[in-house]
């Protein structure tokens, strides 16, 4: 049984800058969120509650609930093919095939390790995609100058850097004001300093608009820079939910507020790599 789902999901697959999800969808998709409430008691930007998705048979999620709250940053953790892509698919309303319930609050864009931008349209045309209305050009404007890149609006995705390409891939989302940014290893094909930046930008972006997001990634260590709360997927289910007892990760402060070397920080990895069956070196 579908409901017509009250959101807006952009950023998609099949449509990167329209994707809305269908009536059709059989899981089922209502909202708003109502009365549930996140861990802090904020009010959940997202609940899902018995997600499940098996391919040939084989179920790859087998029953995931969860809730992001308002604001909150949420890093997903699994192993290789534990299902983390396919989780945020499910959430995105990009998977026709799942079953289980989402509920989400507001609006939802996506953000893919590649940034999925159409090689035929110019960088304005590409973060403006789907968007109607006498301001978008200002709309638009506006994200590419959040995301540094104000003076690329014409050129083509192909005379852009990978990380340029990713912060337009940023602004296609950002233009659409989420609620919930879900970020599918948004910087796993950066190198790594480019991949700082990245994060750094996020952090300014997430104090700037303050949406939640749900942050899918192999690094630990950038779960625990960034997330409030990490969440371990493992044999379909969310194995584990691993507050980030570091302090408030404060996304307004210039500088990351955690760091490696801090009390506690180092623990924690390595708890998180035991989970994940990363052996110490
Ligand atoms: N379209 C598909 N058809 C068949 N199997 C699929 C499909 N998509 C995913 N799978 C399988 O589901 C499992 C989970 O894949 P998924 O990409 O969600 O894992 P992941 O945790 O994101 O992995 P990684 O960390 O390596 O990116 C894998 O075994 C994968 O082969």
């Amino acid at each position: 049984m579908a409901t017509r789902p009250a959101r807006d999901l952009t950023g998609g697959v099949d449509d990167p800058a329209g994707a809305t999800t269908g009536a059709e969808d059989p899981v089922r998709q209502t909202g708003p969120a109502g009365t549930a409430t996140g861990p802090a008691g904020a009010a959940a930007v997202l609940t899902a509650r018995a997600v499940r998705r098996a391919f040939d048979g084989r179920p790859v999620l087998a029953g995931v609930d969860l809730t992001i709250a308002a604001g909150e940053v949420v890093a997903l953790l699994g192993g290789s093919g534990s299902g983390k892509s396919t989780l945020l698919r499910v959430l995105a309303g990009l998977d026709a095939d799942a079953t289980g319930e989402t509920r989400l609050r507001g609006t939802a864009a996506v953000v893919f390790q590649e940034h999925r931008l159409l090689p035929w349209k110019r960088v304005g045309d590409n973060v403006a995609l789907g968007l109607t209305g006498p301001d978008v050009r200002a709309r638009v404007d506006r994200a590419l100058a959040e995301v540094g890149l104000a003076d690329r609006r014409r050129a083509w995705p192909a005379e852009l850097s990978g990380g340029q390409a990713q912060r337009v891939a940023v602004a296609r989302a950002l233009v659409r004001e989420p609620d919930l940014l879900l970020l599918d290893e948004p910087f796993g094909a950066l190198d790594a300093l480019t991949r700082l930046r990245m994060q750094s930008l996020l952090r300014r972006l997430r104090a700037e608009h303050g949406f939640a997001a749900l942050l899918v990634t192999h690094d630990v260590e950038e779960a625990l820079l960034l997330a409030d709360r990490i969440l371990l997927l493992d044999g379909g289910v969310i194995a584990e939910e691993i507050p980030v007892d570091l302090g408030p990760a404060d996304h307004r402060a210039e500088r990351p507020a955690r760091s490696p070397d801090q009390p506690g920080f180092g623990a924690l990895r390595r708890r998180l790599l035991d989970r994940l069956g990363v052996p110490a070196v």
